[in-house]
């Protein structure tokens, strides 16, 4: 932070940068696995960085988790059983006990400063801790996974990005251990990256889905605070004759209005329409 502004300077995203006006650092901390930094930001509320990079903002964090959780649970048609990789910070969970279904949602996140800071920092996201089926392990995601077969629902993996940490989350083998992991039918998104900035790796990402899932599509959502003002989503699923593209269920308008500020079943359709520049590279 210099004179007074955090810049997400960042090799993934060369010769760009968000740069967003701090009015107060809240915490700052070197964890086991990164740097953890939370301020107050000038216009978009709590600001959560990771090792240098904007994890969520108050002002526009319901873009990221309700799309992650809703493409996934509307696409699936009864869902008890979920489980959530990453998402320390509490805000995939409050949107995944919106749906009545759920009788338990484990949360695995391997670094216990972001869930800790989460709980202090961000309220509005970390009540998804307080609801009573939510269970919490701290711990590697991928090891998590390793001895659960045949558990799931539907996964999603919430995760920063490929340099750190999650580096493991955005491989092949992943893909396996979510597919033996799930249930049969079940649905799992994950954070696949920008389509301006990442093409390379989601076209790589999406090769890799569709050498284990049947279905595996992209999909994005508009971040102002994210590199690029966007990023995107891997939807897949183990039943070869699912439409993830079209919500299987949906709230009623009045309950959607009520329960979502971002997700709708118009959004969920639209969100996998592709530029074509994506589009014939996610071929
Ligand atoms: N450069 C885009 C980063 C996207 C990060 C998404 C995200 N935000 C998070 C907050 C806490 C824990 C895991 C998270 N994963």
């Amino acid at each position: 932070i210099k004179d007074g502004w955090f810049r997400e300077i960042s090799d993934m995203w060369p010769g760009q940068a968000m740069i967003l006006k701090v009015n107060q650092v809240l915490h700052h901390e070197k964890s086991k696995y990164q740097d953890v930094l939370v301020f107050e930001s000038s216009d978009h509320g709590t600001v959560l960085v990771l090792d240098n990079v904007i994890q969520c903002t108050e002002r526009d964090e319901f873009s990221y988790q309700e799309m992650i959780t809703h493409l996934a649970m509307n696409s699936h048609p009864n869902p008890k059983s979920v489980l959530v990789i990453g998402g320390g910070d509490g805000g995939v969970l409050r949107e995944v006990v919106k749906h009545e279904s759920v009788e338990k949602a484990i949360l695995c996140d391997i670094d216990e400063a972001v869930i800790r800071v989460s709980k202090k920092y961000l309220p509005g996201m970390s009540i998804g801790y307080q609801h009573p089926n939510v269970d919490v392990h701290i711990g590697d995601g991928f090891k998590f996974l390793a001895d659960r077969k045949n558990e799931f629902d539907v996964i999603i993996t919430d995760s920063s990005d490929p340099e750190g940490p999650a580096e493991t989350l955005f491989q092949k083998p992943y893909f396996e251990l979510l597919y033996g992991a799930l249930k049969e039918g079940g649905v799992i998104t994950t954070q696949a990256e920008n389509q301006w900035l990442h093409l390379p790796l989601i076209t790589k990402l999406k090769k890799d889905c569709k050498e284990v899932f049947p279905v595996a599509e992209y999909s994005y959502t508009t971040i102002p605070t994210y590199p690029s003002g966007q990023i995107g989503f891997m939807v897949c699923c183990k039943d070869a004759n699912r439409d993830v593209k079209t919500p299987l269920r949906t709230w009623s308008p009045e309950e959607e209005d009520k329960l979502c500020k971002y997700y709708n079943k118009e959004i969920h359709k639209a969100s996998f329409i592709l530029p074509t520049f994506a589009r014939k590279a996610l071929k």
